[in-house]
Parts: C-alpha cells; sequence; structure tokens
C-alpha cells in the first residue's frame, strides 16, 4: 500500500470577484521512505500543494490518504516542515528551539533532554545546546531546524525550498547531510525547488508540474545507479548532465 496517495487534487482560491484555478487533477503515490521532488515554473502550485499535503489547506477537490486514511484538517497527519527560512525563535537556546515541538506532547523533560542530546549529536553540533541561534552560521542553524522537526517524529517531512537561502557550497554540504539524515530515519520526504540539479540529486521521483492551472506534466524515475548515492556524487556522475538536460528540456517546453 501507498504511504501518501494524493488523489485527484483540484484546488482554486476565491476571491470576491473571481476564483482562481491553481491546481486540476493532481494524482500520484509516495512509498513509506520515498523521497520526492516537485518542480516546475513559478506560480504553478507547488507550495498550495504542499500545504493541502501537510492539511493547512482543504483542497476544492480531491482527496489525500496516509496509510490508506483519508486526510482530514481536523486530524491532519503529524508533518514536519522545513522552510527557506529557520523560523528559530532567537530568545530560546537552540536546545530550547529542538524541544518546542517536544512540548507539546507528553513526555518527561528527561526523555526530552536525551532526544535533544542524542539530535545535537547527529547533527554534528554536540556543544551548541545552550548557545543562541545568533551565534550559528546558516547552514547550521538549518542543520538544528532539521533537528526541531525530526524531534517530533513526524510522518512525512515536507521541504519547501529549505536550501535556497544558502551559499552555494553550504548548500551543497546541507543536502548531503539532510539527504543522509532522512535515509538513516527512513523518513517520507517530499521537496519542493527550482534547482532541477538539486531535485536530481536528492530524490527516487521528480515530478514536473505545468501551470494555469498545475497539472502533473511528466514524472521522471531518477535512475538507480543515482539514487544510491549521496547528492554531492549524483551531481559527479556521468549520467547526471544527461538526466539533467531530458528535465531542463521538458520545462523549457512549458514556456
Ligand atoms: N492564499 C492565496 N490566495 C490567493 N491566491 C493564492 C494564494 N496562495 C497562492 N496563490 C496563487 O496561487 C498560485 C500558485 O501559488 P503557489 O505559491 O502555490 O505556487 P508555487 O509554484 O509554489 O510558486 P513559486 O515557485 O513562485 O514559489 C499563484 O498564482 C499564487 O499567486
Amino acid at each position: 500500500m501507498a504511504f501518501l496517495t494524493v488523489e485527484h487534487i483540484g484546488h482554486s482560491y476565491f476571491s470576491t470577484t473571481q476564483a482562481k484555478e491553481v491546481l486540476r487533477d493532481i494524482d500520484f503515490t509516495v512509498h513509506e521512505g520515498e523521497f520526492v521532488s516537485l518542480i516546475g515554473p513559478s506560480g504553478c502550485g507547488k507550495t498550495t500543494l504542499l500545504s493541502i499535503i501537510a492539511g493547512l489547506v482543504t483542497p476544492t477537490e480531491g482527496n489525500i490518504y496516509v496509510h490508506g486514511e483519508k486526510m482530514t484538517v481536523q486530524q491532519p497527519p503529524l508533518i514536519g516542515y522545513m522552510l527557506q527560512q529557520d523560523y528559530l525563535f532567537p530568545w530560546k537556546t537552540i536546545a530550547e528551539n529542538i524541544t518546542i515541538g517536544l512540548n507539546m506532547m507528553e513526555h518527561s523533560k528527561k526523555a526530552h533532554k536525551v532526544t535533544v542530546n542524542a539530535l545535537l549529536k547527529e547533527i554534528g553540533l554536540p556543544h551548541v545546546g545552550n548557545h543562541y541561534p545568533r551565534e550559528l552560521s546558516g547552514g547550521m542553524r538549518q542543520r538544528v531546524a532539521l533537528a526541531r522537526t525530526l524531534a517530533v517524529n513526524p510522518k512525512i517531512l515536507l521541504l519547501d525550498e529549505p536550501f535556497s537561502a544558502l551559499d552555494y557550497q553550504s548548500k551543497l554540504k546541507l543536502e548531503d547531510f539532510v539527504g543522509a539524515t532522512l535515509k538513516n530515519h527512513q523518513k517520507t520526504a517530499i521537496l519542493v525547488t527550482h534547482d532541477i540539479g538539486e531535485a536530481i540529486a536528492m530524490s527516487e521521483r521528480v515530478i514536473l508540474l505545468s501551470a494555469n492551472p498545475g497539472t502533473i506534466h511528466r514524472i521522471f524515475d531518477i535512475p538507480k545507479e543515482l539514487r544510491q548515492l549521496s547528492p554531492f556524487e549524483v551531481r559527479q556522475h556521468a549520467m547526471y548532465t544527461s538526466v539533467f538536460q531530458m528535465i531542463w528540456k521538458e520545462l523549457e517546453s512549458l514556456g
């Protein structure tokens, strides 16, 4: 059974004078532990689709199923979000920031401490728990944001351009880090990105949306040879350029 089923999703935004159809008949499934990317022209509805999957927006048409269960806005699945900005609270320490989601759950403070320490170690920042976000670089802050997301053990991770605010070197390092960490935790993830290279490097499948309204134009299966590599290694592989050119050509054909 598919872990996530996106079934005939359609969405329109309504104002007092008009309705704007943003998504039409979006249909795909994601398996447990799979990493899928959404790409497409600006304004084709990628963020709207993520918000629908997260249960933040009720679609005008269609349904979302997680593990076969129909999702409702009243009872959304436990979703982890990673965004372009890290949204760490500047007045809280790194450890307190990681604990924010955990505090809403019924665990003891001692259990929180164990989780936070394990995550700090995992993100390679074991000694920053008592520091404040302003003392960390952009890449380090995004690693903390990932730890905060993983702390609540979400069913699905939704990544909305989480690397786009970083310099190129930090972006490549963080792609590798996030890819390895999510694999390690066997998390199912959906990434929205404008960077075709990033989508190829991180994903098992790339879904290309066309715009006005957003529909699925084509789904690309990333070759097995690339899927076994880290994102950085994928970018060095001989097959990378041909996959890039194939997706680029399709994206260009959309105008
Ligand atoms: N709350 C809203 N109310 C009305 N229109 C909206 C709303 N949110 C988004 N839109 C419109 O819906 C369309 C799709 O927006 P969305 O942000 O989902 O696209 P996107 O593919 O993520 O864009 P980008 O790649 O530029 O980030 C756009 O035309 C946008 O202006």
